[in-house]
């Protein structure tokens, strides 16, 4: 087996490849002045290559993709594994108006088609429970990057309230308060657009409170932002938050910063600044699982 990357999430690729103690090698990018891509693969393949690319951004990776997998297969790899630890098109699985294309089925199916394998992390799904009914290959696993979270926060605080911004964040933010023992209680939200949230949190006391906002992504960042908002009028003493997928879109963390929150924190499922958790080792478990 071998562990192929790209130039853009080389260090994360890296260290799963050491955590497997297998050879990385990497897939070189060529983006022409139209805006084509070239991709070149590294020949003399094993059987099983292992692809690891987050698809934030994803229109053009995902197009990457299949020119690497076409060259791939052609140069003998027989199975070819995606760690995608941040997997794009999940959330829209619904014609939620008419016309709308549901993408978590078109953009599973095509990962399925091309992929024997895909393991992702704490992927976006709502109504779809298991990802393998979102992408129907050999094997589909989304792993969980609580446990990582769950340990970094210990080693932050001796106690913290975490607060999960809307009823999506109670899966994760009450496996991990309840793994750590640290208390926690969950905000309800609702959306009526890309920027526009409205928070309510639960009846308590938050005065004095040294609060830690958990979610599984930050994209335009306005959630979290309006939780820490709410906290902090509530009486919160200090709020931080920490996300799994740092999408953190355009102004997104200065949005989050200007609403109070001190401290960002986030795993490196996206290469990000705020980058503190790292996700190799739970990948690496994840990978041994398939093979
Ligand atoms: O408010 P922004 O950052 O744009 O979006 C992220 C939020 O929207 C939800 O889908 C995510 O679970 C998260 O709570």
């Amino acid at each position: 087996m071998h562990i192929m990357g790209f130039e853009d999430y080389r260090a994360q690729a890296l260290a799963l490849s050491i955590a497997l103690q297998t050879e990385y090698r990497e897939i070189r990018l060529h983006s022409f002045p139209d805006g084509e891509s070239l991709v070149q693969v590294p020949v003399n393949l094993p059987d099983h290559v292992v692809l690891v690319r987050s698809l934030n951004q994803p229109n053009s990776k995902l197009i990457e993709l299949l020119l690497s997998v076409s060259v791939l297969r052609k140069h003998g790899a027989r199975r070819i594994t995606l760690v995608a630890p941040y997997l794009c098109y999940m959330r829209q699985d619904a014609e939620n108006h008419p016309g709308e294309a549901v993408s978590q089925q078109v953009i599973g199916r095509l990962l399925a088609d091309n992929f024997d394998d895909v393991i992702t992390v704490d992927p976006h799904l709502h109504r779809v429970q298991r990802l393998v009914q979102a992408i129907p290959a050999r094997h589909a696993l989304a792993v969980t990057a609580g446990g990582e979270i769950g340990r970094f926060l210990q080693q932050q605080y001796a106690d913290a309230l975490l607060v999960g911004p809307d009823s999506e964040s109670e899966q994760w933010v009450s496996e991990i308060a309840i793994t750590i023992g640290f208390s926690y209680t969950v905000a309800s939200k609702v959306r009526s657009g890309d920027k526009q949230v409205a928070i309510t949190l639960p009846e308590r006391d938050y005065a004095g409170q040294h609060a830690v906002l958990v979610d599984d992504m930050a994209s335009t960042g306005h959630t979290l932002a309006q939780a820490a908002e709410n906290l902090l009028h509530n009486g919160a003493r200090q709020v931080d938050a920490v996300v799994t997928h740092p999408l953190f879109c355009s102004d997104a963390e200065q949005v989050i910063r200007q609403s109070g929150v001190t401290r960002i924190w986030s795993s490196d499922s996206i290469t990000h600044s705020t980058n503190a958790i790292q996700l190799a080792n739970v990948l690496a478990e994840a990978v041994r699982q398939i093979v």
